[in-house]
Formats: structure tokens, sequence, C-alpha cells
């Protein structure tokens, strides 16, 4: 470790111990619902220097609404309205007028129409038009650009297996051809995985690889065991929330990007010995509790850090996942309430599906609704 990492390291345990510290304030359902609340005037909330974002805006807004059982018809419906000025002319969705259609761009869109679950939404989507367009993006070797021309990475591969799923367009002629075999090679020697072969382990990317790994079937596959050290080699010791990568800080968004990797890890599980959780949640939810929750209300980071929607989103997430247990049945993800001694303090915080980020039944709403539907 570099002197410098080890100065953050301890300064960051410096400024979080004394929250650590404080007695416990337990899930600020109030506070939370106040700052999204007031995130929706107007709508989508204007950060300027998010204006490529847009559509991230709309769906971190509307997935910590629905997670807490507070999203209404009036917010869907200006969702959907936003929503349907970024179609793009091949199937994808933009920003907004003078921006290129983007593969995240349409997966953050694509989340919001789930989450809005009704068919006015489902209709912004052109399937056939959509499952062309990922196809254009696709590489040789079966990896995603973002875009055309576009940077390759496994977000790419992840975001184009999780819009095929919600569309239930997995089965497109040749669209993954080899997407597994190019995940699989993301697996660093460290356990984790990487954007792309040959860099290193990321929390986000490790997440995206286990979602899109799972969807093709392939967890067989994974190296299981240097997975799950490095997975428990996440926690903070100390701290109890979870870091990136190694050698850098916690934060409260790995409470999901790690935290569904280790739902993931447990859903392929198929050994007693191997269902041992991997972190201890009730120490992941006190770092989140008592660091990740300011005043303000919202979520963040870490102290002193505002809140933001951005980590809000993944916060909430995050202690969804630590609130249920998953199992497949017919390769459909069902939830049930874990046994978290303070599950009782959010009752309402709705299970996250594993691989699609928006509650379960939204993701099972929408594969229902474009299973109908001819290509
Ligand atoms: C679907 C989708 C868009 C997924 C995104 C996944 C994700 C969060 C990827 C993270 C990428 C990355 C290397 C961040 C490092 O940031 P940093 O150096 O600021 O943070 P760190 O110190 O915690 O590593
Ligand atoms: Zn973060």
């Amino acid at each position: 470790m570099s002197f410098e990492t080890l100065r953050a390291y301890e300064q960051t345990n410096a400024v979080c111990k004394p929250f650590l510290d404080k007695p416990s304030t337990g899930f600020a359902l109030d506070a939370h619902i106040k700052f999204l609340e007031s995130s929706l005037k107007p709508f989508p909330a204007p950060y300027t220097v998010l204006d490529a974002s847009k559509t991230w805006i709309i769906y971190w807004e509307l997935v910590s609404l629905a997670l807490l059982g507070r999203l209404t018809d009036d917010v869907k419906e200006q969702a959907v309205h936003t929503l349907a000025t970024f179609r793009g002319p091949n199937g994808g969705f933009t920003n907004g007028l003078g921006h290129k259609e983007h593969i995240l761009t349409t997966y953050a869109a694509v989340l919001s129409i789930c989450l809005c679950n009704n068919s006015e939404a489902y209709d912004l989507i052109d399937k056939k038009r959509l499952l062309d367009w990922l196809m254009s993006l696709r590489n040789a070797d079966g990896s995603f650009r973002v875009h055309d021309e576009g940077e390759c990475d496994s977000r790419a591969s992840y975001a184009a297996v999780c819009i095929a799923y919600l569309v239930d367009g997995v089965n497109y002629p040749h669209l993954f051809d080899g997407t597994l075999d190019w995940l699989l090679q993301c697996q660093t020697y460290e356990g984790g995985f990487a954007g792309n072969p040959g860099t290193e382990a990321h929390g986000g990317y490790t997440f995206c690889s286990l979602a899109a790994i799972s969807v093709l079937n392939g967890s067989s596959r994974v190296r299981r065991i240097p997975l799950a050290r490095w997975l428990t080699q996440r926690q903070d010791a100390i701290l109890g929330g979870l870091s990136g990568r190694t050698n850098k800080l916690v934060d409260g968004c790995y409470s999901w990007w790690v935290g569904a990797s280790v739902n993931l890890f447990a859903l392929e599980a198929n050994s007693d010995s191997d269902t041992r959780p991997l972190i201890k949640s009730e120490k992941l939810q006190e770092y989140i509790y008592q660091c990740c929750q300011p005043a303000t209300g919202g979520l963040r980071d870490k102290p002193p850090k505002p809140a933001d929607l951005y980590h809000t989103c993944y916060c909430l997430l995050g202690l969804s996942s630590i609130a249920h247990n998953y199992r497949l049945v017919d390769n459909r993800v069902h939830a049930q309430n874990s046994s978290s001694p303070r599950y009782d303090d959010y009752p309402s915080l709705q299970p996250a599906h594993p691989v699609c980020c928006v509650p379960v039944n939204d993701a099972e709403s929408m594969i229902t609704h474009f299973s109908s539907l001819q290509c």
C-alpha cells in the first residue's frame, strides 16, 4: 500500500468512526422521501453538469421512489413524456436533441420504462429496432461498444444483456455469440472482474460481468473460490462499508455493485459450504445508516460528502439486497425477506432484481409483456 493510499484510508477511518460511534439512527425513511420529492421539481432534476445523463437522473429518481413504494402515476406520466422525446432514429435512446444513441443511456431509459410498468411506457420501445441496434454494437469477439465507434467494456455487454433480457430478446439470432466467453476472460488473477480482459478488477465491472454471465447461463464457468475471496475482501473490517477495489476506500454505492454481486454469487451456489455469507450484512447496514444518511435526507458515498441521486439509488438498492434472499425457479428470480435483524426498519423496501436493478415485480411484468410480442 502506498503512503498516499494509507493516508487516505486513515483519513476516511478518522472521519467515519465518530459517525459509527453515535447511537444508531435507523433508516431515515421520511427524510429520504422529502429529498426525493424535492428533486422532482422540475422533472428530471436539472443538474447542468449531468446534461448528458438525463435518462440516468430519471432512472435514479424512479427506482429510489419505487424501492420506497412511493412512485406515483403522476411521476410515471412525466417520465414517459420526457423519455418519448429521447427516442433515437435506430431504436436506442438519447439524452435529448443533439445527443447520440448510447447503450448506457438506453439501459437507463429501458429500466425507467420498466419502472413505469404500464403499456404507455412499454410502447416507447420498438423491440425489433432495439435488438437490431444492439446487434450493430456487437464486436466480432462477442463484446459490445457503447455506441458506434464508442469504447468497449463489460458495462456495455451487461447493458446489452439486461436490455435484451427485459424485452425477452436474449435469443435474438447471434446477438450474444461469444459474449459469455469474452466476459469470462474479464475475471482477473484477484478473483473479481475487470472492464476488459487484462485490466483491474472492480466492483462495478464485477456486478456487470456476473449479472450478464448469470443471464447467459455461464455461472458454472466462473472461478468461484478467488471470486468469493475477492468479494469478502471488499468489506472494511472496521467500518463495515464496501470498497470497489483493492486498496481503495469504502463508498455507499458499492453496497449495491458488490452487495448484488454477493447475491448473484449466492444465487448460483450449489453446496452448503458455498452459501456461507461472504459479507457481514449487519455491519454493512450500520455503515449505510450511520455514515451514508446525512440529516438533509438522501444517501451518500461517505461523510462529509452531500447526498446525491446516484448514491441514493445505489445505497437503497444495497439495503434492499441485504434485506432479501433470492432463489431461481425456472430461470426466474424469486425474493423473500432475509433474516436481517433490522429489516423492520424499512419494511416497505421492495426486493430488487439482482440482474436488472429494479424491483423484481417490475422486471417480471416487463418480461411477461414483451414475451407476448413477436419481433
Ligand atoms: C451499468 C453500469 C453503468 C455500471 C457501472 C459500474 C461501475 C460503477 C463501474 C465503475 C467504474 C470505475 C473503474 C470506477 C472507479 O472510480 P473511482 O476511481 O472514482 O472509484 P474507486 O476509488 O471506488 O475505485
Ligand atoms: Zn460511489
